[in-house]
């Protein structure tokens, strides 16, 4: 593997219609508010230009996909609410702008996100050698303690593979604590578990540093201010 490779990483009841006399008491219970999230968490997703940032996040939060989709300005989000280990969790999820031009305003997105999700084309040898910059990046601006997760995206195009998966698993397992895994976001391949992939890595690292299970209490992974 070229050396370019070697980037350092830090340490890483609903009820049936019948006429039971409960259906009043049912339908009293459906409108009660949705029980609150236990953990708020964002996830942030990085990557070259047309990897497919936007369509991973859109085909996870609304299951949706769009062929020609707009390149991204900046920033933009999305929350969607999982559960996971009995507990919920209100993922917000931030979406970046792949051109450079934009890297001061998308690096300041790094610090506050628990999970990273780096993203190339496995159709595109560029996306892929853009690898290390993007690297370069996180160790620059996100959080020590962020779960990185690399995704070869567009699996569905197989015959115009240029990135094999070894090359994929090779370049990750020279990054600490890094996982792997190849995606579509156009056929819905793999794309939930990216997402809950991370989430567990995420709570796994609080429960194993004694994070709320030892405390006793839910102790929210990012406060609700941070939020919004
Ligand atoms: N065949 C295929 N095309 C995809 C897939 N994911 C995204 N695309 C297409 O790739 C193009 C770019 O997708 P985007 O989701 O906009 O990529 P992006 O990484 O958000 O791009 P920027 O916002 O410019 O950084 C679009 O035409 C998508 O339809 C996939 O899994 N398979």
């Amino acid at each position: 593997m070229d050396s370019r490779y070697d980037i350092p990483r830090r340490a890483t009841g609903g009820g049936s219609a019948n006429s039971s006399p409960a259906l009043g008491a049912q339908s009293r219970r459906r409108k009660m508010p949705p029980r609150p999230a236990d953990f708020k968490l964002q996830i942030i997703i990085i990557g070259s230009r047309g990897v497919g940032k936007t369509s991973i996040m859109e085909r996870f939060t609304d299951d949706t996909f769009c062929e020609a989709c707009k390149s991204t300005v900046g920033v933009d989000f999305k929350i969607k609410t999982v559960e996971l280990r009995g507990k919920k969790i209100r993922l917000q999820i931030w979406d970046t702008a792949g051109q450079e031009r934009f890297n001061s305003i998308t690096s300041a997105y790094y610090r506050g996100a628990k999970g990273i999700v780096l993203v190339y084309d496995i159709t595109k040898q560029e996306t892929f050698e853009d690898l290390p910059k993007w690297m370069k990046m996180i160790d620059k601006y996100a959080s020590e303690e962020a779960e990185l997760l690399l995704v070869g995206n567009k699996l569905d195009c197989e015959t115009d593979r240029i990135i094999s998966k070894q090359q994929g698993e090779r370049f990750c397992s020279r990054i600490s604590g890094m996982r792997f895994c190849e995606a579509s976001a156009k056929d819905n391949f793999n794309v939930d578990e990216i997402f809950l992939k991370l989430v567990d890595d995420i709570l796994s690292k609080r429960f194993l540093h004694g994070g709320y299970t030892q405390k006793g209490h839910d102790d929210n992974l990012v406060n609700a201010d941070e939020m919004e």
